[in-house]
C-alpha cells in the first residue's frame, strides 16, 4: 500500500468516521421543481426552499430543467479528460497567473485534497481584481484554457454552463421570494459580469480514506452552488442541529444545492452557509461537477436593507466580492500562516 504523503493527512479531529454506526442519510430535503407553473405550487416550493435554507443550508432539486442528455455528456467529457496522460492534462495546468484549467495540488485549510480538478469560467472573459491587496485597484481579465482532447470538450462545457446558469437564476429567484423580495432582486449583481465557475472534481480511489479527505471541510464563498454528483457518494454536510457529519445520498438526476456565504450575508443570517466535506474510498473513483454561482467582482456584499430593522440590525459590514474571493484563493497553492478569509471577519459587534 505504501506510505501516504503527509501533506494529505488530516488532523485527528478532522478525520472521517468511515462506516458510521448510525447513518442518517435521507434527511436533506428533495424538492420537485416541475410544479412551478402554478402560483399555489410555486408558493409551496418557495416555502420548502426557505425551510431547507434555514434548517440545512442544503437541499436537492429534481425535475430541474437541465436536459439529462447534457448532464450525461458533461460527465463523459470530464471522465475522458481526466483519463488523459498527465503530460496532456498539464498542457492546461493552472498556475499563479491563470487560475483556470487543470490542477492537482489544491489545499483546503492548508491540508492537501485527494483530488484533481478542472475549472472553467461561465463567461470566457471575466474581470477580477489583479491581487487580493485592498488598495490595489487594478483588474485582470481571466480567460479559459481548453484542452485539445476530447475534441467536443469546450462545446459541451459551454452548453452545460448555460443550462445550469438558467437553473441557478431560477433558484436565486425562489430564494429571493422566500425572503419576501421580488424574484429578480439579486439578478443585477450577476448580469454581464458574473464571475461564476464550473469545476470538474475527480477523486481517485484512495488507499488511506481514514486519513485523507477529497475536499476538507469548508463553506462555499459564493451565492449558490449547483452540484451534480455521480452515484458513488462521499459528500457530507455538517448538520446544524448537532454538528454531526451527514452523508448526502446520491439521488439519480438530482442537483444538490447549497447556499453560500453571500446568501448568508444577504439574508442577515436567516440562511446559513453550511460546512461540508468529501470523504474518499479505497475502491471507487468519484466525479462531481459544481457550478459556483458568483456575482460580478465589483459587488459589495451586505445584508439586504429591506430586511433590516431595530429588531434585526445588520450583522455584517459590507465587503467586496472580488477581493474576498482573491484572498480566499491565495491559500490554494501555498500553505498560509493565517486562517482563510471568512465572512465572520466582517461580522459587526452585537
Ligand atoms: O464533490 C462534492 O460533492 C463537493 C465538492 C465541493 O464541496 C466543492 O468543490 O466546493
Ligand atoms: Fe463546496
Amino acid at each position: 500500500m505504501g506510505e501516504i504523503d503527509p501533506a494529505f493527512i488530516q488532523a485527528t479531529d478532522q478525520r472521517p468516521k468511515l462506516n458510521p454506526t448510525n447513518p442518517v442519510a435521507d434527511e436533506i430535503p428533495i424538492i420537485d421543481l416541475s410544479v412551478l407553473s402554478s402560483p399555489d405550487e410555486t408558493r409551496k416550493v418557495v416555502s420548502e426552499i426557505g425551510h431547507a435554507c434555514k434548517n440545512w443550508g442544503f437541499f436537492q432539486v429534481i425535475n430541474h430543467g437541465v436536459p439529462l442528455e447534457l448532464a450525461r455528456k458533461i460527465e463523459e467529457v470530464a471522465k475522458t479528460f481526466f483519463e488523459l496522460p498527465a503530460e496532456e492534462k498539464k498542457k492546461v495546468k493552472r498556475d499563479m497567473l491563470n487560475a483556470l484549467g487543470y490542477h492537482d495540488g489544491e489545499n483546503t485549510k492548508n491540508v492537501r485534497d485527494w483530488k484533481e480538478v478542472f475549472d472553467f469560467l461561465v463567461e470566457d472573459e471575466t474581470l477580477v481584481p489583479a491581487s487580493p491587496e485592498p488598495d490595489d485597484k487594478e483588474l485582470r481579465k481571466l480567460t479559459n484554457q481548453w484542452p485539445q482532447y476530447p475534441p467536443e470538450f469546450r462545446e459541451v462545457c459551454q452548453e452545460y454552463a448555460r443550462a445550469v446558469e438558467k437553473l441557478a437564476y431560477k433558484l436565486l429567484g425562489l430564494i429571493a421570494l422566500g425572503l419576501d423580495q421580488p424574484e429578480n432582486r439579486f439578478n443585477d449583481y450577476f448580469k454581464d459580469q458574473q464571475t461564476s465557475l464550473v469545476r470538474f472534481n475527480h477523486y481517485p480511489p484512495c488507499p488511506f480514506p481514514h486519513l485523507a479527505l477529497g475536499v476538507g471541510r469548508h463553506k462555499d464563498a459564493g451565492a449558490l452552488t449547483v452540484l451534480a454528483q455521480d452515484d458513488v457518494g462521499g459528500l457530507e454536510v455538517k448538520r446544524k442541529s448537532d454538528g454531526e457529519w451527514i452523508p448526502v445520498t446520491p439521488t439519480p438526476n438530482a442537483y444538490i444545492i447549497n447556499v453560500g456565504d453571500i446568501v448568508q450575508v444577504w439574508s442577515n443570517d436567516k440562511y446559513e452557509s453550511v460546512e461540508h466535506r468529501v470523504v474518499v474510498n479505497s475502491e471507487k473513483e468519484r466525479f462531481s461537477v459544481p457550478f459556483f454561482f458568483f456575482p460580478a467582482h465589483h459587488v459589495m456584499v451586505k445584508p439586504l436593507e429591506e430586511l433590516l430593522s431595530d429588531e434585526n440590525p445588520a450583522k455584517y459590514r459590507e465587503y467586496n466580492w472580488g477581493k474576498f474571493y482573491a484572498t480566499r484563493n491565495r491559500s490554494d497553492f501555498k500553505k498560509q500562516e493565517v486562517e482563510n478569509i471568512q465572512i465572520h471577519h466582517f461580522r459587526l459587534p452585537e
